[in-house]
């Protein structure tokens, strides 16, 4: 079972997915970016105020793929579960707002273009977890230290995870993260829980 954990930077994702490893000690826990080659070229770009939007979609795109067939895929075979800080859908809509913003480099809808390049290869999640933040709250928790963390640039990306959520409303948990970090971590055990039974 594939677990995904989404929201704006700053919304509290690492945290309750650190706390989720006490509760699950045989669930494998990763992340995106990951840590593999692929991933430090990912937070090369980020760091980068000048990257291409496109380069940078496919950076992220390829440390996606790599990360499908060396750690998601090994660990579903064995009939485990994953859960993920971050997936798919920060591509939608991250890369989604910055194509956005570029115009939309000539693409007549960033998003669907970012959903249709994953089709192919993907794995989509069981579960999405989303912590739902006003863009200013988590701009301010994040400490605007990248170009990713701007509350106009977020707000942005939030729309975009508005339009994911709508349009798969079964697959997303949508969680208030304005709550306390107790409250939050309550919320999201009790989604997981309930998903993780009605698997079995
Ligand atoms: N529910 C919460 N309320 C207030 N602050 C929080 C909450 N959850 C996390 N934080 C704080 O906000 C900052 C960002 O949290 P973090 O878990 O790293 O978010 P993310 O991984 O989504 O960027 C950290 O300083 C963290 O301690
Ligand atoms: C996985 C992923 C992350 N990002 C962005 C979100 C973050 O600003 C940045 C790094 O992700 P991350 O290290 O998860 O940041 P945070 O813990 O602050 O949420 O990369 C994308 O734009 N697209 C993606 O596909």
């Amino acid at each position: 079972m594939l677990v995904t954990l989404e929201g704006l930077d700053g919304s509290g994702k690492t945290t309750v997915w650190e706390a989720l490893q006490e509760r699950y000690p045989d669930a494998v826990f990763t992340r995106e970016p990951t840590n593999s080659w692929y991933g430090d070229a990912v937070y090369r770009s980020i760091e980068d105020d000048d990257a291409d939007p496109l380069a940078e979609l496919f950076l992220y795109t390829a440390d996606h793929a790599d990360h499908l067939s060396r750690v998601i895929e090994p660990a579903l075979e064995r009939g485990g579960l994953v859960i993920s800080d971050r997936y798919s859908d920060s591509r939608f809509a991250y890369q989604g707002a910055t194509l956005e913003a570029a115009d939309g480099h000539g693409l007549a809808d960033p998003l669907e273009y970012v959903v249709d390049i994953h089709r192919p290869f993907s794995i989509e999640p069981d579960l999405t977890i989303y912590l739902d933040l006003d863009p200013e709250t988590a701009a301010a928790r994040a400490g605007t230290t990248n170009k990713f963390e701007r509350a106009e640039y977020l707000a942005s990306v939030r729309d975009n995870y508005e339009r994911l959520l709508e349009r798969d409303p079964d697959r997303f948990v949508r969680v208030d993260a304005t709550q306390s970090p107790e409250a939050v971590r309550e919320a999201v055990t009790d989604a997981l829980a309930a998903a993780v039974d009605e698997s079995h």
